[in-house]
């Protein structure tokens, strides 16, 4: 078995998830948690669809605690509004060749990675998983998913098989992507049409297939196939609109991201989910007035900082 030594930064639901499952199938993990936030005290995972949850074992501290050029293998599992602050924070801990895995949702923060250390392997992965914690370390995997492994650069090219490798030897569902970029943008799609409206009418999933909303998702699907054609993506078979559908009814009684950071009175993800369709919409001279809209409103409604 390989002794690939991982580190995942920010003790969160997917952050506890992966490092459940690293540290399961065998591979020694590091959990980096907030700077000045007590340690989680122990750690669990629920795996999908388990009745009981079983302990998992990370070494626990945080960016500023680890040495010079200790880390070659990164993974960045906090909200895309966090994520370049946070490889900041630990950049000092990289090596020269080292590899960053970026699990964040939406589009802009991978790339804002990618952009800014060119140095490093840069891998983005697109995940429908759903995680959640219900303690500080206790995390259940609620919802069975694939998460699409692919590379963001050049340097990213070179190490993405053996990160696959790795990550193949967990229980999570693991696909090798060639175009992770297809599969980031697919993904945005169904965020794009579900997480804004449901957070604006604080209702489920499933309620988006009511006419008035179910029209809005319908307007929001288009501008999203107008967008992706003029950056020359392809479109899935059955048309966003029905995959956006599809996704509805199969997580009908979820309540989306989004909801749930409002709820919590948190930031949400806005900025890379209809804030990066308004900015690539732009840069196309392409009219999407529904993102817009729902752009705007929640970062007034929920008092969202300016980007
Ligand atoms: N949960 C899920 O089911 C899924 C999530 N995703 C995506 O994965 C990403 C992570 O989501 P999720 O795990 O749910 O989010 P969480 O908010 O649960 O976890 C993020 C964690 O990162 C921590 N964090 C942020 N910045 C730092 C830092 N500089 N140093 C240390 N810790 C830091 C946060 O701390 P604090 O709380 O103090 O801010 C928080 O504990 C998001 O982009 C999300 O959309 C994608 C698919 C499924
Ligand atoms: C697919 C969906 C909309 C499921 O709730 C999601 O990814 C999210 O909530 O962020």
């Amino acid at each position: 078995m390989s002794q690939t030594h991982w580190t995942v930064l920010g003790a969160g639901s997917l952050g506890c998830l992966w490092a459940g499952y690293l540290n399961q199938a065998g591979f020694p993990v590091t959990l980096l948690h907030r700077e000045g936030v007590a340690a989680p005290e122990s750690l669990n995972l629920t795996r999908f669809q388990a009745e009981q949850a079983t302990a998992f074992e990370a070494r626990l501290t945080t960016a500023s605690a680890c040495p010079e050029k200790s880390i070659s293998r990164l993974v960045v599992a906090t909200k895309a509004h966090d994520a370049l602050n946070a490889v900041a924070g630990i950049k000092h801990a990289l090596t020269d060749n080292a590899c960053i895995v970026l699990l964040q949702n939406g589009m802009g923060s991978q790339q804002a990675v990618a952009e800014q250390y060119p140095e490093f392997a840069i891998i983005a992965v697109c995940i429908t998983d759903g995680a959640y914690r219900t303690g500080p370390g206790h995390v259940i995997h609620a919802g069975q998913g694939v998460s699409r492994v692919g590379a963001l650069n050049k340097a990213g090219q070179k190490v993405w098989r053996q990160v696959v490798e790795d990550l193949e030897q967990t229980d999570l569902i693991i696909e090798a992507c060639e175009d992770i970029n297809q599969a980031l943008w697919n993904k945005l799609a169904i965020n794009i049409a579900i997480n804004g409206l449901t957070a604006l009418d604080q209702c489920l999933n499933g309620e988006l297939m009511q006419p008035e909303r179910y029209q809005r998702v319908s307007l929001l699907c288009q501008e999203t196939e107008a967008v992706m054609k003029g950056l020359k993506l392809q479109l899935p078979e059955q048309g966003l609109l029905q995959l956006a559908t599809d996704v509805i009814e199969g997580t009908a009684k979820n309540r989306s991201s989004m909801l749930q950071d409002t709820l919590r009175g948190k930031i949400t993800e806005i900025d890379y989910i209809n804030g990066y369709l308004v900015q690539q919409a732009e840069r196309l001279n392409i009219e999407v007035p529904e993102s817009l809209s729902i752009y705007r409103d929640v970062k007034q409604r929920f008092n969202q900082p300016s980007s």
